[in-house]
């Protein structure tokens, strides 16, 4: 249909004239120079606007979910499984997606050669923390080196940890992992018919508590049972987790809050009594570390000696000695027993692979005693059972965010300053080019060359095998340790039992327990392999 232009125009003018746009001869309109004036100040705002656009670094996000007004995709998280398969949907450029959370700049990593670029290979600026104000802050006092940004503090802390769990260090607690992996096995013998669904966790989380707490404090040997101590440690665990939930404490949101004076600030006071007792408490186990050190000369090596023997060359106050030992717990114990439940329904699943083990076993180690860490080199097939668990299943899948402290530019795309990281980490074990077609599959032998012997592990793995420990220099300090009371416990029970599901059980599902994730629960048969298993295992604790 022709268009009728001088009709159109003429009804345009007709709607804008009450704005005197143009000066006809002998207009007087003193508003004529106030709409140009009006239009010219419009035209160079949207020059500004555009050009500031165009030279915005912003342009060159990561590609990822717009997601809602004001939360972003934030709520999406609240399915682990949802939202990363949201950010998968957008790493077809770079394996890096961007995600707004409520006005958080955020990035999420999917393959393990992004993860190690940035958190390894420019660890300079990809190591800090999110900030915790409630939990961190007040809670912990800025003591809790998990969370602590990348500050001198945080250094201090980690370098003398890791004195303590370097990997030529951390042979001096294979008796302990071996005592404790042979009270466990006793323990799940106490109920072969254990058909209560996922009783044998208990057991799993004392193991892991108690052998943490051993390494740390050289507690005597605790039974599998709770002891005192280990209830106080849970809730301590339990209160800093609950505090760093988001949304628990406003002033996470308002950090305004802080300057309100404290007399008026009651979580404030209550806040700084909770680090009262609690540094008190983390205080005395290690001032029984001293003691036994002084009273005999040394003690038995914990992470707690040398912390104290250490103190003076990393310069660590006495608060940041409990502490640095106090954080052992929350970070090792969950972790490790949740491990153990991913394998065991791993070895439910696959009894071929269970048979392999004990075959390997069987020929290594024989039945006249038990399995030790020291045999692990001998032990391979059970050796990467353990890696291809944490592989398979790992039990922390989005790692701990680390931060960004400056800006950055990666392959084309802009990262600001003050970015969350968050590793995708099963999008990185189940990448088929590194580990094959078959990488959704719980296959141990992936690890070993066709001789049986051990492959060396993919790149940016750290020889672990998987990024299951996180990257860079915030990578798991305690993984020398976790390796070794992982492979003593899986040696023991393979060594003394049967698993066998009792009942159905879910290969693919899983419990979402807030940074970890654990199977659904199913009931599973202990079943011992022959006679002697438990009189050998009684035999050998406390006997090393
Ligand atoms: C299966 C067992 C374990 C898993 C899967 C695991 C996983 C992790 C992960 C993902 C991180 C964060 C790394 C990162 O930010 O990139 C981490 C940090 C940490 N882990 Fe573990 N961990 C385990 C066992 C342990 C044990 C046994 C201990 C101590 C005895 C421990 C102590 C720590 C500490 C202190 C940190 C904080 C490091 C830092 O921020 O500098 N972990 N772990």
């Amino acid at each position: 249909m022709p268009v009728n232009i001088p009709g159109v125009l003429s009804g345009l003018r007709a709607h804008l004239a009450f704005l005197p746009l143009t000066a006809e001869p002998g207009d007087v309109s003193v508003s004529s120079p106030l709409a140009s004036i009006i239009i010219a100040l419009f035209s160079l705002l949207a020059v500004y606007l555009i050009t500031r656009y165009l030279k915005s670094p912003w342009r060159y996000l990561p590609p990822g979910p717009i997601g809602y007004p004001i939360v972003g995709s934030a709520l999406s998280l609240l399915d682990k499984k949802r939202f990363f398969s949201m950010c998968e949907s957008y790493v077809f450029v770079g394996d890096i997606a961007y995600v707004n959370l409520a006005g958080q700049p955020t990035i999420v990593l999917s393959t393990q050669q992004v993860v190690a670029d940035l958190l390894d290979r420019r660890a300079g600026n990809f190591s800090g923390r999110p900030r915790l104000i409630f939990s961190h802050e007040l809670l912990a006092g800025g003591m809790t080196f998990t969370t602590e940004g990348h500050t001198p503090r945080w250094r201090r802390m980690r370098r003398a940890v890791n004195e303590a769990f370097r990997p030529s260090a951390v042979g001096r607690y294979h008796t302990i992992e071996a005592d404790k992996a042979a009270q466990l096995a006793l323990a799940l013998a106490d109920n072969p018919h254990d058909t209560v669904s996922g009783g044998y966790s208990h057991h799993y989380a004392s193991y892991a508590a108690s052998v943490v707490l051993a390494i740390t404090y050289d507690l005597p040997i605790l039974n599998t049972g709770k002891g005192g101590i280990i209830d106080t440690v849970e809730r301590i665990a339990r209160d800093l987790a609950r505090a760093s939930a988001p949304g628990t404490h406003l002033v996470d949101l308002f950090p305004r809050m802080l300057d309100i004076p404290d007399r008026y600030a009651t979580w404030k006071l209550d806040a700084a009594t909770w680090h009262r007792c609690t540094s008190e408490f983390l205080g005395g186990l290690v001032g029984e570390v001293k003691e036994r050190m002084e009273a005999s000369g040394e003690a038995r090596p914990c992470l707690a000696q040398t912390l104290v023997e250490e103190a003076d060359r990393f310069g660590l106050s006495e608060t940041e000695i409990s502490w640095a030992a106090g954080v052992m717990y929350i970070a090792g114990s969950e972790t490790q027993a949740i491990t153990l439940e991913w394998f065991t329904l791993a070895m439910v699943g696959h009894l071929d692979v269970q048979r392999r083990a004990q075959a390997e076993l069987d020929a290594v180690v024989g039945r006249a005693r038990a399995p030790r860490v020291g045999d692990r080199e001998q032990l391979p097939y059970v050796s990467v059972l353990v890696r291809e668990v944490l592989r398979w299943r790992p039990p922390v899948p989005m790692g701990l965010p680390h931060k960004s402290e400056e800006d950055e530019w990666y392959r084309g795309f802009f990262i600001p300053k003050g970015t969350l990281c968050i590793i995708n980490v099963p999008a990185c074990h189940s990448d088929a080019e590194v580990y094959g077609e078959d990488a959704a599959e719980f296959n141990p032998a992936r690890h070993l060359d066709e001789k049986g012997r051990l492959k060396p592990a993919p790149a940016d793995t750290k020889d672990e095998g998987h990024i299951s420990y996180g990257s860079g220099r915030r990578i798991c300090v305690g993984r020398h340790v976790a390796n070794d009371a992982l492979f003593a416990a899986v040696a023991t029970i393979l060594w003394a039992f049967n698993l066998r599901a009792e009942g159905a059980f879910d290969m693919d599902g899983y419990v979402d327990r807030g940074i970890t994730v654990s199977p659904i629960p199913f009931a599973c048969k202990f079943e011992p392999r022959f006679a002697e298993a438990l009189a050998t295992l009684s035999e050998e604790v406390g006997s090393r």
